[in-house]
């Protein structure tokens, strides 16, 4: 098994580019495991509790499990992926049930932070884009998607995006074998790393 870690700051467009390298691969050989599915299980809080939560910061991921599950795939058995709300800032209760491809690719802003898990990568990939090009892309998601207003993405971007950016994400380029400079669709760049999956495939 072929393992792929993208990484990159929010709205760099790790899940864009995931979608690009699917395009055109053969259909059930490449498999998807998101970050965003382990953030920490928080049932035993409030709704104005969770809120709260610094989603930018490495403690907030379950990276135990994130690992457990890597692992269960690369020895060949099937993983409950568990499903998460950014409405409700916690896992649904439901997992997608995920089965291990010859290609695996985990996406995730701080998914190069842990050192167990960066190991289990055979190449990683950082996606770059200026931050105020991402600022843009949040905003416009978080307000179409994931049930947000102006008001609260500016607020936690100040808080805690920016902030923690700067402290895990950003210094995480070191660790990149590849850097996706995608400002603009990258064709080239995702026609590179097309070719080195398919040479695997
Ligand atoms: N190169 C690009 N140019 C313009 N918009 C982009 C580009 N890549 C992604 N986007 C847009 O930016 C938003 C965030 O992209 P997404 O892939 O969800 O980022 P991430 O997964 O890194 O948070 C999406 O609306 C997407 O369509
Ligand atoms: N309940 C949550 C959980 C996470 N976030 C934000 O999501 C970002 C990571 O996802 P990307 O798809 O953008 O890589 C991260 O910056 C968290 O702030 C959230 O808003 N709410």
């Amino acid at each position: 098994m072929l393992v792929i870690g993208i990484a990159g700051g929010t709205g760099c467009g790790k899940t864009t580019v995931v979608n690009q390298i699917l395009n055109e691969l053969p259909e059930g050989e490449v498999g998807i495991i998101s970050q965003d599915s382990y953030y920490n299980d928080t049932s035993h809080l409030s709704y104005d509790e969770r809120v709260q939560i610094n989603f930018d910061h490495p403690r907030s991921i379950d990276f135990e499990l994130l690992e457990a599950h890597l692992k269960e795939l690369k020895k060949g058995n099937p993983i409950h992926q568990p499903v998460y709300s950014f409405v409700k800032h916690n896992r649904t209760g439901d997992t997608v049930l995920t089965h291990p491809r010859k290609v695996m690719i985990v996406e995730g802003i701080l998914i190069l932070t842990n050192p167990e898990l960066r190991a289990m990568f055979d190449i990683k990939i950082f996606v770059h884009a200026d931050s105020d090009e991402r600022l843009i892309r949040r905003l416009k998601r978080d307000i179409c998607e994931r049930g947000r207003d102006l008001d609260e993405v500016l607020t936690r971007y100040k808080t805690t995006l920016k902030p923690m950016h700067n402290q895990f994400i950003e210094p995480m380029k070191e660790f990149a074998d590849i850097i996706i400079p995608n400002n603009h669709y990258n064709t080239v760049a995702i026609d590179i790393v097309k070719t080195i999956i398919n040479d695997k495939l």
